[in-house]
């Protein structure tokens, strides 16, 4: 059992062993019981107060103490590079991946699928997807690159983090800050799901507008864990992800040595089926902003580096509206996953654990069977129940791996063919 912390960046303080956390200053001359204080940063010093984040780890050990890194040999779909050359403007989507055969832990079952910009630019979001059968049980990773969001589709995960446990379950995701290592227990014996890595701004709760205080994801639904720390004296190999590639280097002990916590960078989990989900009560279907569970900023206001959007179930009521997703080109870059169930739009190939890529400009929205279905259905309320997509939407066009590029569905396009032409009214049309 797991004791969480409710609220979204909280100031948390939290100890493991009573005594451990300093009181009143942050890096006392001798810590307890040797203790060694270290800062997290998950914003320069001198960001604004408002949106500063940093926590203050008391621990067996420093994190400094580490030998080289060497490059890491293992994970080959994992951070590869994408395709440098010229990207056709072709719509691109994806049957999921197949599950490891050979025993394979969560750091060499990723698979990273789509990116964009370089980490080393502080901007931008990866997608990967994993899927792993065996526990990590003597190596932990960590993300020098971003933060990283858990988005499970099949299978619980246990992610084991310096700063405490989470268990999550399809339908809830979690959050690994820039810079924390963790290892991922797979309790069903095997997991897949998706990660939306991001090098930019930390993601946040959207501004609500004229929604009001209330909605959307709630703060307090948001659930940090308390202080849990191993103290394990065995070989345990980190690698790193740095600079958009894998490196390894291996301790003689654990480092989940955290023993103590405070500050407001944290990991989380949450529950998508607390999302409250707001929608058109009148007629039109809105834009999927509406449904942006968290969003990370880019410097340019309301454009942004990444949003963590949802389609969960709701009630659609709109009335002579066509209520599915219209047909659209966006300036901004759209991948999507399905967790479970059928997406509104695509009645067809899109197969939970599949993803798809719509990146700027891309012409798309309802295939055929679903603009049929949608055009001639009776507007009744009805619930759009049992499915949760989701999507990652970016300002910075996607670029695939080679590998996702390979293996890109090759008759995606069908999926608008046939649509019948419009029949204007002037008796002579050609
Ligand atoms: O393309 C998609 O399926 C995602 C999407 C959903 C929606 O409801 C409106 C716009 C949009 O891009
Ligand atoms: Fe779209």
């Amino acid at each position: 059992m797991t004791d969480y912390f409710p609220g979204f960046g909280n100031h948390v303080s939290t100890e493991a062993v009573p005594g451990a956390l300093p009181v009143g200053r942050n890096s006392p001359q001798k810590p307890a019981f040797g203790l060694y204080a270290e800062q997290l940063s998950g914003t320069a010093f001198t960001a604004p107060r408002h949106e500063n984040r940093r926590s203050w780890l008391y621990r067996l050990r420093p994190t400094a103490e580490h030998p080289p890194f060497v490059r890491y040999e293992g994970a080959a779909n994992f951070a590869p590079g994408t395709v440098q050359e010229p990207l056709p403007p072709n719509r691109l989507r994806w049957d999921p991946i197949r599950g490891p055969t050979a025993p394979t832990d969560l750091i060499d079952g990723m698979t990273t699928m789509l990116a964009n910009r370089d980490p080393a630019d502080l901007e931008g979001v990866a997608v990967h997807l994993y899927a792993a059968n065996k526990d990590m049980t003597d190596r932990v990773f960590v993300d020098a690159d971003g933060e990283l969001l858990f988005i499970p589709q099949a299978g619980r995960l246990r992610l084991l983090t310096e700063l405490g446990r989470i268990d999550i379950a399809p339908g809830q995701i979690a959050l690994i800050p820039r810079g924390v290592k963790f290892r991922a227990l797979l309790p069903d014996g095997e997991a897949r799901g998706y990660v939306a890595e991001n090098h930019g701004a930390l993601f946040r709760l959207p501004d609500l507008g004229p929604i009001g205080a209330n909605g959307l994801a709630n703060p307090r639904d948001f659930e940090t864990p308390a202080a849990w720390f191993e103290d394990r004296d065995e070989p345990t190999e980190i690698v790193q992800k740095s600079l958009g590639s894998l490196w390894t280097t291996t301790l003689d002990h654990s480092p989940l040595d955290v023993v103590a916590w405070h500050g407001n960078l944290a990991p989380w989990r949450y529950d998508l089926s607390r999302f409250n989900t707001i929608n058109t009560v009148s007629f039109d279907h809105p834009d999927p902003s509406i449904f942006t569970v968290l969003t990370s900023p880019s410097d340019v206001p309301g454009r942004a580096n990444a949003d963590f959007v949802i389609f969960p179930p709701r009630w659609m009521v709109a009335e002579d509206s066509f209520r599915p997703p219209w047909f659209h080109r966006n300036v901004m870059s759209e991948a999507m996953g399905l967790i479970t169930g059928a997406y509104d739009a695509k009645a067809e190939g899109f197969a939970p654990g599949g993803l798809s890529l719509h990146n700027l400009m891309a012409g798309h929205g309802p295939d055929l069977a679903s603009w049929e279905g949608a055009s001639n259905a009776e507007l009744k309320p009805h619930k759009i129940a049992g499915t949760m997509a989701f999507m990652v939407e970016t300002c910075w066009p996607y670029r695939p791996t080679p590998y996702a590029l390979a293996r890109a569905q090759p008759d995606y396009d069908a999926a608008w063919e046939g649509f019948p032409k419009a029949m204007l009214p002037c008796a002579d049309q050609k």
